[in-house]
Formats: C-alpha cells, sequence, structure tokens
C-alpha cells in the first residue's frame, strides 16, 4: 500500500530490499521484486503520491509543469550558456520524472546499448540482450479513437505484453501532412524511416509515446505501481532520504563495509531522521541527482572533496557525481501563417476547457476518458535523427554511440513549445544535440543532505556541441526550404535570420548569429545521465560495476539513470525501463542463488 507517514506502516515488519527513489526505475524494480511473494520491498519516495493526480493525467497537460511536482533544481552559472542559469527539471512524486515526462518513446540506437556492452565488459547490456527488457517493459496499444497508424511503424520491432502503454499519436496535427511531404522532397537525412525505435533511428519517422488507449499517460506509477495491492508492497511518500550508513562489516568487499541501513526524514526543516534496514539490499533509485547526493552525504565518494564538505569519507569512489551528460536543446518557434496550432489552448481558456470536454469524451469522469483531441497526445507527432557532417567528425572526432547512430535530433512541434506569447501562431523545430562532447557533475553543497546540490551540466562547454548546433539550426532551415512551406512561415524565432537571409548572409555573419542565439536560447532536454556511471569490473574510474552495484561496498545498488556512462542517442526513460527490468531480474537470480 502507499502509506504518508512511517508510523502507519505495519508494525514491526521487516523489509528484504529498500529502495530509495519511488521514481521510473524505482516502481519498475518494486514491482518486478514484489512478484516473489517471499520479497518484502518498502519503497521510500520524497514527493507526494500520484494517485489521482489529474493535471499529470492528461498527455498535454505536461506542456503545463506543476512545481508542485518538480524538485525545482537549476543549474550553477553556465558559462557556455552565456552566464546564464537554467532551470533542471526533475519529478517530486511517485513515478518520478515519468509521472512529469512529454511521454516521448524512443529507445536509442543498437550501437548506444552495444557501446554499454563494450565499455562494461559485459554483454547482457548489448542491444540483441536488451529485447527481452523492452519486451517486457512495452505494451503497444491502438490510440485513443483509435485512428489509422498503418505506415507509421514496423509491428515486427514492437512488443505488446510489457507493462507500460505505448502508441503511436492519436490526435491528427495540420502540419503532418506537410512534415512527411517536406521529408519525401528533401530525402537525405529527412528520407522516412518506418520505425525510429528499430535500433537504426536515422531519418524523419512517426514518434509513439507512452499513453495508453484512452489518451491517459502512462508512466512507471500507473503501469508498475498501479495502487501497490501487493501486500508485500510498501510505499512511502514523502519520505527523504539522506544517506545510507555502514550496517556490519562483510569480509566480501574490499573496504569490509555492508550499506544497508537508510536514514530518511519526512520533515527536512527539523532533523528527525528515521532509519530502516533492508536484510538483503538498498537500492538506490534517486535519479540523476538525487544519487549521486546520497552517495555523497553517505561518505561515498571523492575523500578530498568529501572531507572539504564536512562529511567523513568512507569509500573512495572520485567519480559519484562527475560525468554528467545532457542534451543540449533548443526549442526553435517559428510564426507561421496559420491559425490551426496548439497555441491557444495555453492562453485561450474556452479553448482549452473544449478539449477538456473532448479528452473527458461522454462519461465526463477522469477514470472513464475517450482521451480525443489535442489534450490526449503529445505535443510532437514526428521526430528525426541526423548525423553532424564529417567535416564536424575530422575536427572533433565522433562522439556518437556509432556510424548508424544519430547526434542530432530535430522535431516538429505544431505550436509554440509549452507556453505560447499573447499573440501569433507557431511551428517548432526543437533542435537537440543527442551525442554532446561536454560533460559536466553534480557536487554536494556542504554536509546538509538536504541542501539542493550544485548541478552543472557545462552545456556547450565542448566546441563540438556549439558546432553540433550550429549544424541542426543549419538543417531546419534547409527543411523549411521544401516547397511545401512555400507561405508558411513567417518569421524566424528572435536572433535568427530570416527563411532566406539564412542563404545569402556571408558565412562569418551568419555564424556569429547562430553562435550567440544558440548561447542565448539553449536549456536543458531533461535528459542528463552519467553521474554514477557503471564501469567495467576492473576499470580504474565509474562507480557501479555492471551488475549496478557499487564498487567496493556491499548491499548498495544504483539504478536508474545516473548510471548510464553515454546519454543514448534518444529520449532516457526507455533506456531506464530497460536498466530497471534487467538490474530486477539480477537482484532476483543473485538473492535465489544465495
Ligand atoms: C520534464 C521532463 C520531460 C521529459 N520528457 C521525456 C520524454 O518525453 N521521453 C523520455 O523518454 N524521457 C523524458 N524525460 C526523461 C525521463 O523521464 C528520465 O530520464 C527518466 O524518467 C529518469 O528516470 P530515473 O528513474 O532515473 O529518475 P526519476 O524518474 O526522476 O526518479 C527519481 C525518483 O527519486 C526520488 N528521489 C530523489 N532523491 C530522493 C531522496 N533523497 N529520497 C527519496 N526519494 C528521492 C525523486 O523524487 C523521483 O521520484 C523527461 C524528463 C523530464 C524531467
Amino acid at each position: 500500500a502507499i502509506y504518508d507517514q512511517y508510523s502507519d506502516l505495519p508494525a514491526g515488519r521487516e523489509y528484504d530490499f529498500v529502495i530509495a527513489g519511488g521514481g521510473t526505475a524505482g516502481l519498475a524494480i518494486a514491482d518486478r521484486l514484489s512478484t516473489n511473494s517471499s520479497f518484502r520491498v518498502l519503497v521510500l519516495e520524497a514527493g507526494t503520491s500520484s494517485v489521482g493526480v489529474f493535471n499529470i493525467t492528461v498527455p498535454y497537460f505536461s506542456t503545463r509543469p506543476s512545481l508542485q511536482f518538480d524538485w525545482n533544481l537549476t543549474t550553477t552559472v553556465q558559462s557556455g550558456l552565456g552566464d546564464r542559469i537554467t532551470f533542471f527539471p526533475r519529478g517530486f512524486i511517485l513515478g518520478g520524472s515519468s509521472s512529469v515526462n512529454g511521454m516521448f518513446y524512443t529507445r536509442g540506437s543498437a550501437a548506444d546499448f552495444d557501446r554499454f556492452a563494450a565499455v562494461t565488459g559485459d554483454e547482457g547490456w548489448s542491444w540483441d540482450s536488451i529485447q527481452q527488457y523492452l519486451a517486457l517493459n512495452e505494451n503497444l496499444v491502438p490510440p485513443a479513437t483509435n485512428p489509422n497508424t498503418h505506415g507509421e511503424f514496423d509491428p515486427a520491432v514492437h512488443f505488446t505484453n510489457g507493462t507500460v502503454d505505448v502508441s503511436l499519436p492519436s490526435f491528427p496535427q495540420s502540419i503532418d501532412s506537410k512534415v512527411l511531404q517536406a521529408g519525401d522532397e528533401l530525402g537525405g537525412s529527412f528520407s522516412f524511416n518506418l520505425d525510429v525505435n528499430s535500433g537504426l533511428p536515422l531519418g524523419l519517422g512517426w514518434l509513439p509515446r507512452t499513453i495508453d488507449s484512452q489518451g491517459r499517460r502512462s508512466s512507471s506509477a500507473t503501469a508498475y505501481l498501479g495502487y501497490a495491492a501487493k501486500n508485500n508492497l510498501d510505499v512511502l511518500v514523502n519520505a527523504r532520504v539522506a544517506r545510507v550508513t555502514p550496517t556490519s562489516h562483510s569480509k566480501n568487499s574490499a573496504s569490509g563495509l555492508s550499506f544497508r541501513t537508510v536514514e530518511f526524514s519526512q520533515d527536512i526543516t527539523n532533523s528527525t531522521f528515521f532509519q530502516v534496514t533492508a536484510t538483503k539490499e538498498v537500492i538506490i533509485c534517486g535519479g540523476v541527482v538525487g544519487s549521486p547526493q546520497i552517495l555523497l552525504n553517505s561518505g561515498i565518494g571523492n575523500s578530498t572533496t568529501l572531507l572539504a564538505a564536512g562529511i567523513p569519507p568512507l569509500v573512495d569512489l572520485p567519480s559519484v557525481g562527475q560525468n554528467l551528460s545532457d542534451q543540449a536543446f533548443i526549442a526553435n518557434a517559428f510564426l507561421a501563417n496559420t491559425t490551426d496550432t496548439y497555441d491557444d489552448i495555453n492562453r485561450n481558456d474556452t479553448v482549452s476547457n473544449e478539449d477538456l470536454t473532448t479528452w473527458l469524451g461522454e462519461s465526463g469522469q477522469p477514470g472513464d476518458v475517450q482521451g480525443a483531441g489535442p489534450l490526449g497526445d503529445t505535443f510532437a507527432n514526428q521526430i528525426s535523427y541526423h548525423r553532424v557532417s564529417d567535416e564536424l567528425i575530422e575536427k572533433y572526432g565522433d562522439f556518437s554511440a556509432g556510424v548508424t547512430s544519430p547526434h542530432l535530433e530535430i522535431y516538429p512541434g505544431n505550436g509554440f513549445f509549452i507556453v505560447p506569447p499573447p499573440t501569433g501562431f507557431y511551428m517548432s523545430m526543437t533542435t537537440v544535440v543527442v551525442s554532446p562532447a561536454s560533460r559536466g557533475s553534480i557536487t554536494i553543497n556542504g554536509s546538509d543532505p538536504f541542501a539542493p546540490p550544485l548541478i552543472d551540466p557545462a552545456y556547450l562547454t565542448a566546441d563540438f556541441d556549439i558546432a553540433a548546433m550550429k549544424e541542426a539550426i543549419a538543417m531546419v532551415y534547409r527543411f523549411f526550404n521544401a516547397s511545401v512551406w512555400d507561405g508558411y512561415i513567417l518569421a524566424p524565432p528572435e536572433g535568427l535570420p530570416s527563411l532566406s537571409e539564412f542563404f545569402t548572409l556571408n558565412a562569418t555573419d551568419l555564424d556569429l548569429q547562430l553562435e550567440t542565439y544558440i548561447r542565448n536560447s539553449t536549456g536543458t532536454s531533461a535528459h542528463p545521465v552519467g553521474t554514477v556511471a557503471m564501469s567495467a569490473v576492473n576499470a580504474s574510474y565509474g562507480v557501479v560495476d555492471p551488475d549496478l552495484r557499487v564498487k567496493g561496498v556491499n548491499g548498495l545498488r544504483v539504478v536508474d539513470a545516473s548510471v548510464f556512462p553515454f546519454v543514448t542517442c534518444s529520449h532516457t526513460q526507455v533506456p531506464v525501463y530497460v536498466f530497471a527490468e534487467r538490474a530486477a531480474k539480477l537482484i532476483a537470480a543473485y538473492w535465489q542463488e544465495v
């Protein structure tokens, strides 16, 4: 069951597994482990319950982020972004970021997973090996209102028996046919790809999303946890983990320490802590920020910096918090010659209310909706993936996972991204550097376990990243050069040249304009990874081994986006589910054997 107060948990209960963080990975693991009725599982989630939260159920409302369900973190001053600080969204609710994300279903490339296998020396992370976990996770269903999706995906690469509902777009956008026509006309890297989730994502294709057949968000909370009906699974919300502490000595690990006790608080304004000890393992699933923060608070990290922060170092693992990789993102909004966009939904209550009535359907009951109309869908119907030019690769090297893996993602949106200006109708062409070279870090800010950490994604600090973003924006202009857009685009985003000027400006002026625009406009794609990176068993760097056990200690694993050594070329929820599914298997197998 889901509990608000520690005192409400069943008295005297012992737990085999304590999971710190009830997010995307945490709830998937909790569900899988608790299918074994002899395992007793406790999840500690810092945020609130997701049960009955209407706004996160309606897919399009993901464009109206609710600060109540977010950690409200910001980055440090970003030198690559003209010394700006930027918002760094993370879900603060059961389901974690899967409860607030944009619901794009993208797996990454086969090469991404093969690279994971190569750097860890564990074939179990290869593309072929992870198909079984994709199958456990994906439940491809017809979209709400059951439109014809023939030709929008390749059924041979999808799965229909998994846990999270996945569907193709349900609501046609007025730009759909133009986008596809432009791709046909231009060919090249905009050539049609029947399925960007086949492992070979290059090209332009349709975008599946984690939305169910009734047009509702399918998250780790709705799909894996449900209402937590199993009596061997307890979930405590409003429970913020401060640290893990050594429980007993063991001969089986390098440091002799076994971290099986979790210290947490239900009121971070006073320092009352509760402690709970796992008889088998603690699994940290706090995400790319929470997980390194918990480890560092526990004295697991770079001993020198821990001492400086006033924390007694217990295990010297200098990679904790390092290697932060996020994809630079710009939602380039062009003024368009139309009134048929999404813009009014987020600025005109009459339109929004009508759309909500359509989404609710005849019953008008949130639990029994039809999910029709724009609110039952997310904000993009297609997506495209591209390589940068050979010239760039020669100059800077190739930061992608391989030649069939992209550096850039571009996707059209039928409106201004998130909240539009009061007037005007827009078409967005979002550009993302999906294989960044920049690496940043997350460090704790002193010894207060709940003080927000210092988050430095180091956006655009590597020359490759800004050069790649320039190529992405040039691709957008080439895209709009297709004849199907004649007269459709009226004006560029502020700071960019008009469609015709772009091709006539001299190279130096154009480059300068792009540089300024990009540094002023870039923010997070919300896909950070890498701060508790996995590495080969004997590697001199990294934090967890290929089985996701924290190196050099006993009883402690980390499973979430923080363990990816590289960001996949995709949005990151599907890879997180893959890691959670495999981790659950590894954990269950380990404890069944011993
Ligand atoms: C706004 C947004 C939009 C996104 N859009 C997409 C998209 O469209 N498609 C896609 O594939 N990916 C998307 N992503 C990325 C994707 O959702 C994340 O990569 C993924 O959900 C991360 O999973 P996780 O398990 O690593 O972390 P989370 O899901 O964030 O889970 C971490 C959990 O741990 C909890 N926690 C943290 N610290 C503590 C602590 N000290 N004590 C207790 N609990 C703690 C958090 O509250 C949270 O519930 C988006 C992310 C965001 C934020």
